[in-house]
């Protein structure tokens, strides 16, 4: 079974699509996670991102990082989703103001996305996939789809208790991020939408689970 979560930038997606892992006993792969990976190696060596000539550095890059055997390896645990490179947990630095100012601009760059949706495709159902264009695009035969959504305040609100910045500054930046991704966030026609600024992340959890067969006793 693929279950595939999209929605906008802040709207709940790994912690949702972590709770509802946990309950069907299968991982979740967040691919937010591996375009800013990639991002976040694109800024360590001073990679410029912001036209369509960044496309062949970066993944000359990523090739290299791989060849070397010092790949940006996601690794998706129940708990959450981390990334590792060269025995190094990145994770931590892939949340930072930085990566999100720059990561839309490496998102639309299509080698990147192959780059991206190749990993996922490799892997061996059943799991999750959270993202934005997971069930239209990389997992379009997804058993169940899910978009989820949440006014920009509310996701900012709910963003600056995990970092300590401006509510103003946060919103902004979420809407441009919106902006930037928009190409790639169309809902797929036959998801379900859910609006989580209307409940409680068990209730939205518990929303989700119930368009889903119930777990296997194991
Ligand atoms: N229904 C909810 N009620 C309250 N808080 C929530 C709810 N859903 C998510 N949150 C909180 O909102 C914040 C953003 O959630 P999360 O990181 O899961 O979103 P995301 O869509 O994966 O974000 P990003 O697009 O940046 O990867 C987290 O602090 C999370 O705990
Ligand atoms: N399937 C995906 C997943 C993510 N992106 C881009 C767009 C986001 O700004 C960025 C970070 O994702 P997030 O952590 O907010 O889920 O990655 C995408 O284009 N396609």
């Amino acid at each position: 079974m693929i279950v595939t979560i999209d929605g906008v930038a802040a709207s709940g997606k790994s912690s949702v699509a972590s709770g509802v892992a946990r309950a069907l006993h299968v991982p979740y792969l967040s691919s937010g996670l591996l375009y800013r990976a990639a991002t976040w190696a694109a800024l360590q060596h001073g990679l410029p991102l912001d036209t369509p000539e960044a496309e062949g550095p970066l993944l000359d890059l990523l090739h290299a990082q791989t060849q070397a055997g010092t790949p940006l390896d996601l690794r998706p645990l129940p708990e959450g989703n981390q990334v590792w490179q060269a025995g190094r947990d990145i994770s931590e630095a892939l949340h930072t103001a930085e990566v999100d100012a720059h990561v839309s601009a490496a998102a639309v760059l299509p080698g990147l996305r192959e780059w991206v949706n190749a990993q996922l495709r490799a892997l061996t159902p059943p799991f999750l996939a959270e993202g934005r264009d997971m069930g239209s695009t990389v997992f379009p035969h997804a058993d169940h789809k899910f978009y989820l959504h949440a006014s920009a305040r509310v996701r900012a609100e709910r963003r600056v208790k995990e970092r300590a910045q401006d509510v103003d500054s946060v919103e902004a930046a979420l809407k441009l991020r919106d902006e930037r991704d928009v190409r790639q966030s169309a809902p797929a026609p036959d998801a379900i939408h859910i609006d989580t600024g209307s409940g409680t992340l068990p209730e939205i959890i518990a929303q989700v689970l119930a368009h889903l067969p119930a777990p296997s006793a194991t």
